[in-house]
């Protein structure tokens, strides 16, 4: 059931309390409660975060806003809907990271299925082609669906660059089935033409009526209190016995017999545990709060994409700013999706088709850092082909553009979430590393030549399509591309690794494979930031499949 209030709460003690209704809390509630013996109470703090990165280094000072969801369903009910879950090599590093095979592609494979209801797009049309049905699932509360309304003169543009200079731009049938290289149709968490968060497709109203589930909004989680060592021994784990959560403005704590489960984000979780005593010592001892775990690694080892891009104006009728030029269009647009839920408002922002890219070989940024990417096959670079500007949602006045939006999608760069303040309620210092590390900004500068190759192909110049661009790269010097890239990147609001996964014992990383966090018994997180790395990818399927793992991964040590 879900509640607004905690006084309708008819108990402050569960099996399992799980601090964030977000992505992944939302699976972990869902799968936890299919056994009606388990009872779980899940903690939303939801309606936006308002929060700002701390400034820049690697993008010239710069403090961009950081977009988090704040809400039932958390970045899911909120994101850019692109369902994109990497390469098999992301999650075979991952194995190789923490030294647990269950996370390696073929193993998480049937998770991804387990997660996904493949479905028709919007407009019905024929999809064949355009994705591979072995790789997707069809039973799972996510749906899934290639894009829903065509721009069928951008989209023959980029597909006929597929054809002419098919070495360098090859055509891919399907990114999602391990090998993502090359460019092919975008697939979106979009079903029936509209969203598909973790809170419409993991808690559905019958999930809702579990007598065994309780979902209480408005409770934001401050700390884990009543630490207590388990046994005599100093080297047996710990265990917080309580999650004191803020409703209104009184304090309260409930219980959890069985395990509490971090959900709260990259963000949230990270902040949750050193406000709780667990991170970084000298930290947490200059703050004045009492050290429970000295834990180095909380908050640290983010990883985070940088995006960036250019726009072309283009001699055509045919992109998104014909609506957005065309007031009486638009209305027409917008009420033709709230009566039918079909037309050019079933997608969104990440464009329609996409492409997935490397280095050359011989990149001078190798000079500067080893290949950070996971293998051969994983990319360096994720092309976003979009049917409209880059500043489409600015004041106008629109003008007929496309854009070629680019991001570096194996960053060496790292970054942080640490917290500055005594009072949990207040933001931590959010610091995603953007560019800090010089091979990512010469990576993206060479990136954004690759973005001139493609529209240097033929067909571009047909009908005199292809304009001028935003910005001209081309007389630019290598260092002047470079510069361009730190005074126009921003970032992807992707951030994992805050709470990395290393291997049982380890003397670094936060949580072991089972995702456990270290030193302790009963508590877990499961979320983003268990990722090691930020996958070649956005990162919302990852985090539906760390989920659906760790679901499993709780049932069979509890017996459930
Ligand atoms: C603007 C934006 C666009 C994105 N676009 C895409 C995309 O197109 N495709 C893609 O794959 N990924 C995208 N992502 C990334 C992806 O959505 C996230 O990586 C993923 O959803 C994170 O899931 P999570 O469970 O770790 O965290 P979240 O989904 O953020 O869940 C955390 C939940 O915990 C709650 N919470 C936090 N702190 C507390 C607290 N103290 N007490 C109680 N509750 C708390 C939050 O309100 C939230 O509901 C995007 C992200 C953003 C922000």
């Amino acid at each position: 059931k879900l509640y607004e209030n905690v006084a309708e709460l008819p108990t402050l003690q569960y099996d399992f309390v799980i601090v964030g209704g977000g992505t992944a809390g939302n699976v972990l509630a869902s799968r936890l409660t299919e056994n009606n013996k388990v009872s779980v109470l899940v903690l939303e703090a939801g309606p936006t975060w308002n929060y700002t990165t701390t400034p820049q280094v690697g993008a010239n000072g710069v403090a961009f806003p950081f977009l988090r969801g704040y809400m039932l369903g958390g970045c899911s009910a909120h994101n850019g809907l692109a369902y994109t879950r990497g390469a098999a090599s992301d999650f075979d590093r991952y194995a190789n990271l923490t030294g647990d095979d269950g996370w390696s592609w073929n193993n998480m494979l049937p998770y991804f299925l387990k997660n996904e209801k493949w479905s028709a797009p919007a407009d019905n049309h024929d999809t064949k082609g355009q994705f591979n049905p072995a790789f997707h699932g069809t039973q799972g509360p996510i749906d899934v669906s290639v894009r829903g309304y065509p721009w069928s003169e951008f989209e023959g543009h980029v597909l006929q660059t597929t054809k002419e200079l098919s070495e360098e731009f090859p055509f891919q049938e399907d990114y999602n089935a391990g090998t993502p290289l090359g460019i092919g149709w975008m697939q979106f968490t979009i079903g029936g033409g509209q969203r598909s968060s973790s809170a419409t497709g993991y808690l559905t109203s019958s999930v809702l009526s579990r007598p065994n589930l309780h979902v209480l909004l408005h409770a934001q989680v401050s700390k884990l209190v009543n630490p207590v060592q388990s046994r005599v021994a100093p080297s047996e784990p710990l265990t917080f016995q309580g999650v004191q959560f803020r409703f209104g403005n009184s304090l309260f704590v409930a219980n959890a017999t069985k395990e509490i489960i971090l959900s709260a984000g990259p963000v949230g979780s990270p902040s949750i545990l050193q406000h709780s005593g667990v991170g970084d010592a000298t930290i947490l001892k200059r703050l004045g709060i009492p050290t429970v775990l000295n834990l180095p690694s909380v908050g640290k080892n983010a990883s985070e994409h940088a995006y960036s891009g250019l726009s072309w104006a283009v001699n055509s009728n045919q992109t998104v700013e014909s609506l957005f030029q065309n007031p009486a269009l638009y209305d027409q647009a917008f009420a033709q999706w709230n009566k039918t839920k079909t037309g050019p408002f079933v997608d969104t922002s990440p464009g329609t088709m996409v492409g997935w890219l490397r280095l050359a070989p011989d990149s001078p940024a190798f000079k500067v850092h080893a290949d950070p990417s996971p293998g051969p096959d994983a990319p360096h670079f994720e092309v976003l082909f979009q049917p409209f500007g880059l500043d489409i949602f600015g004041p106008g006045p629109y003008s007929p553009t496309i854009s070629l939006v680019l991001a570096m999608v194996s960053p060496v760069s790292r970054g942080s979430v640490l917290i500055n303040s005594t009072d949990p309620f207040s933001a931590p210092l959010i610091d995603p590393g953007l560019l800090s590390n010089d091979f990512d900004a010469l990576a993206m500068a060479e990136g954004l030549q690759l973005l001139l190759k493609f529209v240097g192909a033929p067909n571009w110049k047909e009908n005199r399509y292809l304009g001028a661009p935003s910005v001209d790269i081309a007389s630019m010097t290598p260092d002047e591309v470079v510069a361009y890239v730190r005074g126009a990147s921003g970032p992807g609001y992707h951030l994992v690794g805050t709470l990395g996964m290393s291997p049982q014992g380890a003397p670094y990383g936060c949580v072991d494979p089972d995702l456990k966090v270290k030193g302790f018994a009963g508590l877990r997180v499961v979320d983003a930031s268990v990722l090691p790395i930020v996958p070649a990818a956005h990162t919302q399927a990852a985090t539906y499949v760390v989920a659906e793992r760790a679901a499993d991964l709780i049932k069979q040590q509890w017996g459930l």
